[in-house]
């Protein structure tokens, strides 16, 4: 009987120390999480957000404070809504968050792409190479509106602004103009569109397969033409004359000394990365600026009295005038401000993380809620009134595209397209009033697409001979 009472005690001490013990650990352990609302099992919060992802996370935010984190499934993700949360982490973290959001993770191979990026496309000394590309693709955007002015035709602004951003990166990139007779840049543009839309939050890297074999099958294509016409033609630039960034991929793919071997995938995967990153985000800008011209006439007019006092009314506007037109610089940074073609951010955390005495899991996503940011009442009063002049102000600025290699192309086009619309046309939508709804996809576009009535308001500009096509290198096109 002693026996038995002396063994009943040691399994019941044996079980109040492991008890204890699970408990300590079970403090020791939990990390400390940010705030979050109630979660299901497997689930977690996807029943908390819609179609329009940055709007369930603001929806979010306005209960559970700037900085909140949540599930989706089984992918936690922690969500930094207001300028001072997002300045703190990426500043002091940002070792933490290595991935690029489109290349490759940070490697050898990202360093190498992203110089050869600048370099042979995006960097200063080849943007002025290449300013004809863009002169010309302009030239021929506003004939198109000019002639549907004439024949008082609707234009699809939209659709024809990303076929101008579209056809831009094909010149630069390939030195070929995609649109035409063959019609490689509406297949280039509709499978970059099919992409955008089915990218979201829960598949950030997604690659569809069907999309993605379109584009393979297209780019094989335009791989075997470049491989035939440098066989007829002989190396191209050896006498001076542009090589294009595929046309330098290609060459390293075939120089077996090369310091990066790159294959035919690599360059593939490289030229659809720069698509993905370049043209809806470009073209979307301009489509909500141009919405917010129509909407705000006061603001148009300023912008229409800045250029013709600067650039007169018998000429186009040039890329050289943009340093000049300080109220279109604005212009563009306030649209940015309301509509930012990538309004949330992602990064991924390589390791754990302590933020404001929180634990952040290593794996976690971040989200960078870039569209709340630009509309904090704290930062900016009267935040959803599109006023440029916030922005007239020297040193003030918006945006979180440090990163982003593309951004001088980019703003040189979208300030040298949208100068020359509101010097050359005067844009209307029926009923007056242009809806701003916004539409789903990671480039946040809109809901409804902005379709115009062009009206004519510089008449002598636009024949085609008064639009410089001079193409330097025009025999390799
Ligand atoms: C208004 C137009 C544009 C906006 C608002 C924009 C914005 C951004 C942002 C926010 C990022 C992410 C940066 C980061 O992770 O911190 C990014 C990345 C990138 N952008 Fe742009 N971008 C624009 C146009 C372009 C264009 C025209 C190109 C090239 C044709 C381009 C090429 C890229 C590339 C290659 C990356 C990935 C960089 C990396 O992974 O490190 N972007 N852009």
């Amino acid at each position: 009987m002693e026996d038995l009472r002396s063994w009943a005690t040691a399994v019941l001490l044996g079980f109040f120390s492991l008890f204890i013990m699970k408990l300590f650990a079970y403090h020791q352990i939990k990390p400390i999480l940010p705030p979050s609302p109630m979660a299901f099992p497997l689930l977690g919060h996807l029943h908390l957000i819609g179609s329009n992802v940055h709007q369930s996370l603001h929806k979010l935010s306005t209960g559970l404070g700037p900085l909140f984190h949540i599930r989706l499934g089984s992918v936690p993700l922690l969500v930094a809504s207001d300028a001072a949360t997002a300045r703190e982490l990426l500043r002091d973290h940002e070792h933490s968050f290595p991935d690029s959001f489109l290349f490759a993770p940070y490697s050898d191979y990202w360093w190498f792409m992203k110089k050869l990026c600048l370099s042979e496309l995006l960097g200063g000394r080849r943007l002025v190479q290449l300013q004809w590309v863009r002169q010309d693709e302009i030239g021929r955007f506003l004939e198109m509106l000019r002639q549907k002015a004439e024949r008082r035709e609707e234009v699809d602004v939209g659709a024809e602004l990303t076929r101008l951003t579209n056809n831009v990166i094909c010149g630069m990139t390939m030195g070929r103009r995609c649109s035409g007779t063959d019609g490689e840049a509406e297949q280039v543009r509709r499978i970059v569109k099919e992409t955008m839309e089915k990218l979201d939050l829960q598949h950030l890297k997604a690659r569809y397969e069907n999309v993605h074999r379109r584009f393979d099958s297209l780019m094989e294509r335009i791989l075997e033409e470049e491989v035939l016409r440098t066989k007829e033609s002989g190396k191209i630039g050896a006498d001076g004359a542009v090589r294009y960034l595929l046309r330098v991929l290609l060459d390293i793919a075939e120089d077996e000394g090369a310091k990066m071997r790159l294959t035919r995938d690599n360059i593939k995967g490289f030229i659809h990365d720069l698509f993905m990153a370049g043209t809806d985000t470009t073209s979307v800008t301009m489509e909500w600026a141009l919405a917010e011209l129509i909407n705000n006439p006061a603001v148009l007019q300023n912008a229409r009295r800045e250029i013709d006092s600067v650039v007169g009314v018998s000429r186009l506007v040039e890329e050289s005038d943009i340093p000049n037109l300080p109220f279109l610089q604005a212009i563009v940074k306030e649209t940015l401000r309301l509509h930012p073609a990538i309004p949330i951010l992602p990064r991924q955390s390589n390791a754990p993380l302590k933020f404001r005495g929180y634990d952040i899991p290593a794996g976690t996503w971040i989200a960078i809620h870039v569209w709340e940011i630009g509309r904090d009442p704290i930062h900016w009063e009267n935040p959803l009134e599109f006023r440029p002049e916030r922005f007239s102000a020297k040193g003030r600025s918006f945006g979180v595209d440090r990163r982003c290699p593309g951004i001088s192309l980019a703003l040189q086009l979208i300030h040298t397209t949208l100068a020359n619309v509101i010097h050359c046309f005067d844009l209307s939508v029926e009923g007056g009033v242009v809806d701003m709804t916004e539409g789903h996809g990671v480039s946040l576009p809109k809901a409804h697409p902005l379709v115009c009535i062009p009206k004519v308001r510089l008449t002598p500009l636009l024949s085609r001979s008064a639009i410089s096509t001079s193409n330097p290198d025009e025999a390799s096109c």
